[in-house]
Parts: C-alpha cells; structure tokens; sequence
C-alpha cells in the first residue's frame, strides 16, 4: 500500500480565462496532518473543491487510495472514503448530539434520516461508532443534550464529529477554529492532531499558531500554485513564504 493516500498532478481550475488553480502538484501522506495556507484568494479552497469533488477540474488528475477519482462526483468520492466537515447549519439544534452522530454515521441526509418507515440497518454497528466519536471529540457528557444548546466551540466538534462518523479515510476541515475563543482552540487542537491515529486530515486554516503546532506537512500556495512545502520549521523559516504574507502573519507570534 502506497503511503500516500491523495495525489494531486498538475491540477488546474479556470473560471473563464482566470486561472483559480494553474497546475497544483500535492501528495498527501496517510495519517498525517497536512495544511494548506496561503494569503486570501490562493486557491485553497478551489483546491479543497476540486480533491473532494466539489467542483471539476479544468485539467489534472486527482489520485485517491490508488484510484482516478479525477471525474468522480463527490458523493462517489465519499463512498471511496472521503469526508468534508459540516456545517454549523447542517446541525440539528433541536436533537441530542448522540441523535445527530447517528444521523452521520448512516450516511445519509438528515431529512432522509427523519423517515421513520426505515429500518434500522446495523443499528449496533452504529452505535459503537457513535460512541467511539463521542469520545474522540469529548462530548460523552453531552450526548443527550440538544446540539442547540452546545457553547460554539462545542458545536465546532460536534461538526468535525459528523465528518468522522463516516468513518473516512480522509477528512477535510475547513478552517475548524474560526471564530472559536482561545479556550476552545487547544481542544479543538488535540482533537484533530489525535485524528492522525485512524485518519488522514487535509486542513485549511488561517490561525498559524495551529498549523505550525498540529501539522506533519505544510503546502503554501499563493497565486493558484504550490509555492512552498515542507515541515512546519522550515515553511515559518522560508523567505519565499514570509513575503507573500508580508513578513508578519506566518510567525504567528513564535519568530
Ligand atoms: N466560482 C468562481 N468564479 C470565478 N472566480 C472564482 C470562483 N471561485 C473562486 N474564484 C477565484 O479564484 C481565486 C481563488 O479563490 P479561493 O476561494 O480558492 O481562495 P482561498 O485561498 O480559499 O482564499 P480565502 O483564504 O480568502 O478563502 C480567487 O481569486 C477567487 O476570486
């Protein structure tokens, strides 16, 4: 089994004659960590679209656990082992945490979820799984409270939990932290560092202290391309890096 679990090789996105994306090379390593940064409008998130098929590249291939999933729609690319993070919205504030895990680990909307004609297919499989992630996130004390009620940064997890009910092989998170106080950020920290164990994480984050504490690889693009990679040190040390954010915002207060 290749160590790399997603390859990107010269993936491009145009939207008209601009190009989003103009030719991104990336391998992601299974089990680890690895965050993608870059100043506004780099193309992270293009990126994040176009590995987990969100959107389609305009040219490139997209390698995933050794299979072409370049043309692939994204619900294919979920059954393969992919997982996005939710949204806040995508909660719901009115079921217990535990009912909304369950909800995630049947794969299915939660719409489809409220049909109450459905059997309950591998009812106890899914329950283990539910409490594996209530545990993996630290909300087992709060599993019969109303997802509703959680503090933001609870929620935040609860999210996070959602992606990884699934069971994935990769996830993707989407700036975990925004928005979060300082008291939250350190849990949702060893939450995701921790996720390396069984899973491979693709992060975009803005918060630097988090990317160079928790990360294994660090991608930085700048104008639709890879400008640098490497390990946290190097990328904080790198003077390429350092001017595209101006000096300042790599440091993340650590120079
Ligand atoms: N649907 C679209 N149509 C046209 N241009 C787009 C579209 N989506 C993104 N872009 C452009 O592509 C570039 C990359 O955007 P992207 O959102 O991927 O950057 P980003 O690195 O995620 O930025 P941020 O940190 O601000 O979220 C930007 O210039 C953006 O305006």
């Amino acid at each position: 089994m290749s160590d790399v679990l997603i390859e990107a090789v010269g993936v491009t996105k145009h939207y008209g004659k601009f190009a989003a994306l103009g030719g991104v090379d990336l391998k992601i390593r299974r089990n680890t960590v690895h965050s993608v940064i870059g100043p506004n409008g780099a193309g992270k998130t293009t990126l994040f679209h176009m590995l987990t098929g969100t959107g389609m590249t305009t040219g490139g291939r997209i390698l995933f656990d050794g299979h072409d999933v370049t043309r692939e729609p994204d619900h294919k690319r979920v059954q393969r082992g992919m997982a996005r993070s939710f949204q806040v919205t995508a909660l719901f504030a009115s079921l217990p945490v535990r009912e909304n895990l369950r909800v995630a680990a049947q794969g299915i909307s939660p719409r489809q979820a409220m049909n109450c004609w459905r059997a309950p297919v591998g009812e106890l499989a899914r329950t283990q799984v539910v409490d594996e992630v209530l545990q993996r996130i630290g909300l087992e004390r709060l599993a019969n409270t109303p997802a509703g009620e959680l503090s933001h940064g609870q929620q935040r997890r609860l999210e996070v939990g959602m992606a990884l009910a699934a069971r994935p092989k990769a996830i993707f998170l989407d700036e975990p932290t925004s928005g979060m106080g300082i008291d939250d950020l350190d849990d949702m920290k060893q939450l995701i560092r921790g996720l390396r164990d069984a899973h491979t994480v693709v992060l975009i984050e803005h918060n630097m202290n988090i990317v160079m504490d928790i990360s294994d690889t660090v991608t930085v693009m700048q104008l639709g391309r890879v400008l640098a990679e490497g390990l946290p040190g190097d990328i904080r040390a790198d003077a390429r890096v350092r001017t595209a954010y101006l000096g300042n915002m790599i440091t993340g207060g650590k120079a």
